[in-house]
């Protein structure tokens, strides 16, 4: 037998399954398999019976999962699957754009989402982050959002986006569009933003090009494989230069790329753009520059860069497009129209971003960005998406974006608001009406979804159904973030997004005592709806310890505190969240004997503990006990037991990584044997056992980027020396980016040092990477000082 239950609890905040072994099937999937262990499900188990209505439903329903079944049995390309759906079906999903807006700290997504949105008649007046009349962008919702400047949650909403196509009749394309955060503190919203979209356009500024967060925010992408256009902002600044982002998204990011736009004058002579494909040129006019101005002439001056840049991007194409390359050889010209389909082709396919130019602040060139969302971005049926069949031993199956189809979603979001829980859903399969009943596949619960809505940032809008392919919200649903919904008949589940393990913590308390239950309250909500930020007692100091992804996460839920519960709390140093293992093999007899007068505690446990070979962050916990020495009923005790001893590490209290336990032999009483006992006498064991197995403390090491100009080169390997190993260098033409795995303890005050390294001209970012073994000295004072604290206690 063994007993993987350990490994499940202890492994929380990591990714959920993997995804590789889709990958190593040969499927271009989006999501990962599920490691849980399945319950089979008898397929059609759930079937309805009695009245001759439940008899048309159940053989209605019964005839839609096999048609399901038969569809996803299918090995199908995006294509095929098109070919299968009706020509309204097909016409409705054309017109469907699922994006997100994703980049480096104020390179003006807020901005630019806030044009989108006034451009397609969603608000009525543009107000600017940070701006003067005080009423901040409509997506930054959040009080502390507008006074910051800066984006905490991601925030959706929708608009239609009537298209002018060159044959010049009109398209409606309905966006969903959500607006990420820029901060690595909030990493989860953009976690969770690219697990249900289908496209994103990566906004960059002019002046910095591709910045630290750039490289995270591609990292994310790449993780989903979600295709992306780019959209180079600010071209107003001084010193923009759009050549520059091309060439390092093609160097830095490694996604082929090319500028299918040319700029009309630059700084604030900027005045619009020369679209490559169509050769047009395009300013705005009137107010807020709703009014595009469309020119067949060039100016004379951009004629030849117009020609070079049309060039590159044909080119480019032929690298990346097998039609376009041939095109190339034959030395043909392509046509707009074959020019833009092998953008399309390439962008889903994920071998090619094409670049676009504007400034959102001067609100020019925002809406050829709109046209290039509907033009090269996929529609849901353009991308493969994957649930595992739990009926199949979890094989992966192909969802279709077909209303008629049983449902299928994925609730990616929970937020609290006024009217009550909000649970944001990507609708896979199928389409969703109010009042019916959806099955979650975790809690295997039947759950009525009341009221269906579509938001609009803080702003909601009440909808009676949603179509398959679309992103909605619902009340009223008890559920966890990243749980599948079904209609009940489909035994489907979907794998959820990636959390990163939180490296840092805090000690926390209310300043008055009668605050306790709205702390709690407020910490209940933040818990459900973040989940990188978690929170424990801490047993011994009985402190309350919050723990997330840097000081920042963290800073802000302390303020969220005051402002929306009224509770002021003190909180304590920033902590870094250690974790322990072992070194070596180190075998265990350990037997516990009380006697205290009536029954007594008796249980003796036998085996060893190990590094976990293969698993550095997993725990596992083995029974190989012959001949019933400790009975069944027992050994679950032991496995409970090595789970609460890893929660807490003997050298410094802080979480166990990485240790297999094997229990393989040891001995109970007639009637002082108990769970309890075997419990007890497991966690001695293993506290026992880790001193001889070479216990040694862990840290968080940071995958930290680092750009700034190449002047400060020097500066900055000095800096880092002491801080972390150098695994990349990349200099381009004016600055270069550094990438290094950094101890986060060294990183604690670095904005400051890095200001002063750069003239104020260099930045960073920093995500967690891995674990590794803290310097032996930082390791010896730790341990001294929690053992001196125990001992504190003890005394007491
Ligand atoms: N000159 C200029 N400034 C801009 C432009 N777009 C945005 N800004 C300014 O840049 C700053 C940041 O803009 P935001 O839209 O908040 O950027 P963001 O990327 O949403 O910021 P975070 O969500 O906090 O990462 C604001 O002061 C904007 O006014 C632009 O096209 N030109």
């Amino acid at each position: 037998m063994r007993v993987s239950r350990a490994a499940a609890v202890l492994n929380d905040g990591r990714l959920l399954g993997s995804g590789s072994g889709l990958r190593s099937l040969g499927l271009q999937c989006r999501t990962s398999a599920s490691s849980s262990a399945s319950r089979k499900w008898p397929v059609g188990s759930r079937c309805f019976s009695g009245t001759s209505t439940a008899r048309t439903a159940a053989a209605a329903a019964h005839a839609a999962l096999k048609q399901a079944q038969e569809l996803a049995a299918q090995n199908m390309t995006p294509e095929v699957v098109a070919a299968k759906m009706s020509p309204e079906e097909t016409k409705r999903l054309s017109t469907v754009r699922n994006i997100g807006i994703a980049a480096h700290i104020d390179s003006g997504k807020t901005t630019v989402t806030e044009r989108v949105l006034f451009y397609t008649g969603r608000v009525k007046a543009i107000h600017e982050v940070r701006g003067r009349d005080g009423v901040g962008a409509k997506m930054d919702s959040m009080e502390l959002e507008r006074e910051r400047g800066i984006t905490i949650q991601s925030a959706a909403t929708f608009c239609d986006w009537v298209k002018k196509e060159p044959t010049g009749e009109t398209n409606t394309y309905h966006i969903n569009l959500i607006d990420t955060p820029g901060h690595i503190d909030f990493t989860i919203e953009v976690e969770r933003a690219m697990r249900v979209l289908d496209g994103a356009v990566m906004v960059l500024c002019a002046v910095s090009g591709v910045q630290s967060q750039t490289i995270t925010v591609d990292r994310q992408m790449k993780r989903y494989n979600v295709p992306r256009i780019s959209f180079v902002n600010k071209m107003d600044r001084m010193g923009a230069n759009p050549w520059k982002a091309v060439e390092q998204i093609n160097s830095k990011l490694k996604i082929p790329a090319a500028a299918i736009q040319v700029p009309i004058g630059s700084e604030k002579e900027f005045e619009g753009v020369v679209d490559l494909i169509d050769l047009k040129c395009i300013r705005n006019d009137g107010q807020r520059g709703v009014h595009l101005r469309v020119t067949n002439e060039i100016p004379e001056d951009l004629k030849e860069l117009v020609q070079q840049k049309r060039q590159e991007l044909i080119e480019k194409l032929a690298d990346v497009d097998d039609e376009m390359a041939e095109l190339f050889l034959e030395e043909i010209t392509p046509t707009p129209e074959q020019i833009k389909a092998a953008i399309r082709r390439a962008t889903i396919a994920l071998k090619f971003s094409p670049v676009m130019m504007g400034s959102a602040l001067a609100d020019k060139a925002v809406q050829p960005m709109l046209d290039a969302v509907c033009d090269f971005l996929p529609n849901p049926s353009n991308v493969p998406n994957l649930a595992l069949d739990r009926s199949q031993g979890e094989a992966p199956v192909h969802l279709i974006p077909y209303n008629a189809l049983p449902f299928v979603g994925l609730a990616f979001k929970l937020e609290e608001n006024p009217y009550g829980q909000l649970t944001y859903i990507r609708v896979y399969q199928g389409s969703l009406k109010k009042g019916t009943f959806l099955f979650n596949t975790r809690t295997n619960k039947k759950v009525r979804i009341p009221r269906i809505v579509r938001m609009h940032s803080n702003e909601m809008e009440d909808v009676a159904e949603i179509g398959a392919g679309e992103i909605c919200a619902v009340f009223g649903v008890e559920c966890a973030s990243g749980d599948t919904f079904t209609d009940g008949n489909l035994p489907y589940t979907m794998s959820s997004m990636f959390v990163p393990d939180a490296v840092m913590s805090l000690s926390i308390k209310p300043k008055r005592s009668s605050d306790a239950d709205a702390f709690s309250k407020a910490m209940n909500r933040f818990q459900r709806e973040d989940p990188t930020f978690r929170l424990h007692v801490d047993e011994e100091s009985e402190e309350t310890i919050i723990s997330g992804m840097g000081e920042l996460h963290l800073e802000i839920y302390v303020e969220r505190l005051r402002r929306e519960y009224k509770v002021d709390c003190e909180t304590g140093q920033p902590r870094v969240a250690y974790r322990e293992t072992v070194t070596r093999h180190a075998d265990y007899d350990f037997l516990l004997k009380r006697q205290t007068g009536g029954p007594g505690d008796f249980a003796r446990v036998m085996g060893y503990i190990e590094p976990n070979e293969g698993k550095p962050e997993e725990n596992e916990f083995e029974e190989q006990v012959v001949g019933g020495m400790i009975p069944d009923k027992y050994l679950g005790a032991c496995g409970k037991g090595f789970e609460e001893a890893c929660r807490k590490g003997p050298l410094l209290g802080h979480k166990v990584i990485g240790v297999r336990m094997i229990v393989n032999d040891g001995q109970t009483h007639v009637t002082d044997s108990s769970d309890y006992a075997f419990n007890l006498a497991t966690q001695m064991a293993f506290r026992k056992a880790f001193e001889d197995a070479g216990g040694q403390v862990l840290e968080p090491l940071m995958k930290t980027t680092i750009t700034a100009p190449n002047e400060f080169q020097g500066n900055i390997l000095m800096l880092m020396n002491k801080r972390g190993t150098i695994v990349d260098t990349e200099i381009g033409a004016d600055d270069f980016t550094l990438v290094a795995d950094c101890s986060l303890n060294a990183m604690f005050g670095f904005s400051s040092h890095i200001r002063a390294a750069t003239q104020g001209k260099g930045e960073f970012s920093m995500e967690f990477s891995h674990y590794a073994p803290a310097p032996v000295q930082l390791q010896k004072e730790l341990v001294a000082k929690y053992q001196k604290e125990l001992e504190a206690k003890r005394t007491k």
